[in-house]
């Protein structure tokens, strides 16, 4: 009977189009099935007054469903996993088929009264309820001959009827699919909205982060590279600067001061650690450092210098260390330079004094007093022979006639000790003198 080359009457767009912009049905397939198969009945029922599609077309009528429930839900076979028969799309209520067959059923009065009840926007369910309780009254209602699982029967009829006839906005309008039908699409418009609008934000973030990564790249490698040309260019002055520094020259030339590297005066300071601050000046800190040759030595690190400043910072280092004298500390070095980090770096090297100094002395911090104020060689004895001179009238050393030199003190220690003290004192010395 069934025959592939007929084709099939059901129009099965107008379930696609209504499903268009919807998810894939949720809760039982084979419901869902069955109930889009009624609501393509219907539509035939409108356009050919007929029920039932010819039971010779029943094999391409699944097969137009099976593609559309392809592009649904792909690999779902509906005739299969529903256990749907072939030739059941064929069959209906009875031996109704046709719509003078199925009003012939019911009286004129019956059939307005559905009318009016569902001629009107079955969205909400108000509407929807008031139609469906119409519908209860349309005859046949008991199933006629049918089959368990069949597709369709007489309680079908009253909504394929009732959205074909009853109901102007037709069987592919959505209120009647869902009221009628009980087809519940879930809607993917604002679902899809919602993915197309995550997939925009993310692509979005993403091109954003991608730019902002790339930018601070740039940004990064143009700072570095713009360093680096600094750095070029101060190493070039300070070289242009050497070699045209006379002071300079004679600084290398004429002393033996030793130009540390930074490297090596960081090493000597311990990264210029605090542990090795000895003192704190005016223009810096002090430390304390071990020199390459592992000597110990004083580092006075001058703060907030630049490179414009080294040329008399030159200058006077060549002057410091060309002075020298007993009861000044010598200047061993110098270093300059410029560090990415620290900026521009002058330091002089000078001799470690152990004992502290002599504020520290006076004023106690170091915790003995000094232990040398009358020794010979203080400024203290030096005043004290001034004293003798002035008050004997001789010289801090007295020659003899027989060529004998004597210190004025033996001399005068020596009167001291033997009581005669006031012999000491020049005679005829005026006391106005004193
Ligand atoms: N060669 C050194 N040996 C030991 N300690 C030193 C040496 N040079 C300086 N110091 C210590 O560091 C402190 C500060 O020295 P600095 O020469 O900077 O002092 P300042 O002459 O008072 O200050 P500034 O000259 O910077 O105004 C000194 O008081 C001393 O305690």
């Amino acid at each position: 009977q069934q025959n592939d080359t007929v084709s099939c009457p059901l129009d099965f767009e107008v379930l696609r189009r209504l499903t268009q912009g919807y998810m894939s049905p949720s809760g039982d397939q084979c419901q869902f099935i069955l109930e889009g198969l009624r609501l393509v009945q219907s539509d035939y029922l409108k356009r050919t007054d007929s029920f039932l599609p010819r039971v010779d077309s029943a094999e391409a009528c699944w097969k137009a469903y099976q593609d559309l429930y392809d592009q649904l839900v792909p690999g779902f076979d509906i005739r299969k996993n529903c256990g749907f028969k072939t030739e059941w799309i064929s069959q209906g209520c009875g031996n109704i088929t046709s719509r003078v067959e199925y009003e012939a059923n019911n009286s004129p009065e019956t059939l307005a009264a559905v009318s009016t009840a569902c001629n009107q926007s079955l969205v909400n369910s108000s509407p929807c309820a008031t139609c469906t309780t119409s519908l209860s009254s349309l005859q046949p209602s008991d199933p006629i001959n049918k089959t368990v699982g069949n597709v369709s029967d007489c309680t079908a009829y009253r909504s394929i009827y009732a959205a074909a006839f009853a109901n102007s906005f037709g069987p592919d309008d959505k209120g009647n699919a869902e009221c009628l039908f009980s087809l519940n699409f879930t809607p993917v418009k604002s679902s899809n909205k919602q993915k197309k609008a995550i997939i925009v934000v993310v692509v979005v973030l993403g091109v954003l982060v991608l730019v902002l990564c790339g930018s601070a790249a740039w940004l990064i490698r143009r700072n570095k590279l713009k360093k680096k040309i600094r750095q070029r260019e101060i190493t070039r002055r300070w070289s242009d600067l050497n070699m045209n520094n006379s002071a300079l020259e004679s600084i290398n030339g004429s002393t033996t001061l030793i130009r540390f590297t930074f490297d090596d005066i960081k090493e000597a300071t311990k990264n210029f650690s605090r542990f090795n601050i000895i003192g704190r000046g005016g223009y810096g800190n002090v430390y304390k450092g071990v020199l390459p040759d592992g000597s110990e030595a004083a580092l006075k690190r001058f703060k907030n210098c630049s490179a414009a400043g080294d040329a008399s910072f030159a200058h006077e280092v060549e002057v410091i260390a060309s002075v020298r004298h007993v009861n000044l500390v010598a200047l061993r070095g110098y270093c300059t330079a410029t560090t990415n980090f620290e900026g521009h770096q002058r330091i002089i090297v000078c001799d470690l004094v152990k004992n502290g100094s002599l504020h520290d002395h006076l004023f106690g911090s170091i915790g003995t007093k000094l232990s040398w104020p009358l020794t010979e060689r203080s400024d203290v004895y030096s005043f004290g022979v001034v004293l003798l001179e002035l008050l004997s009238g001789k010289k801090a050393l007295i020659i003899k006639n027989d060529a004998q030199h004597t210190l004025v003190a033996d001399w005068a220690w020596g009167l001291v000790r033997n009581g005669r003290a006031l012999e000491v004192i020049e005679e005829g010395l005026q006391w106005t003198r004193l």
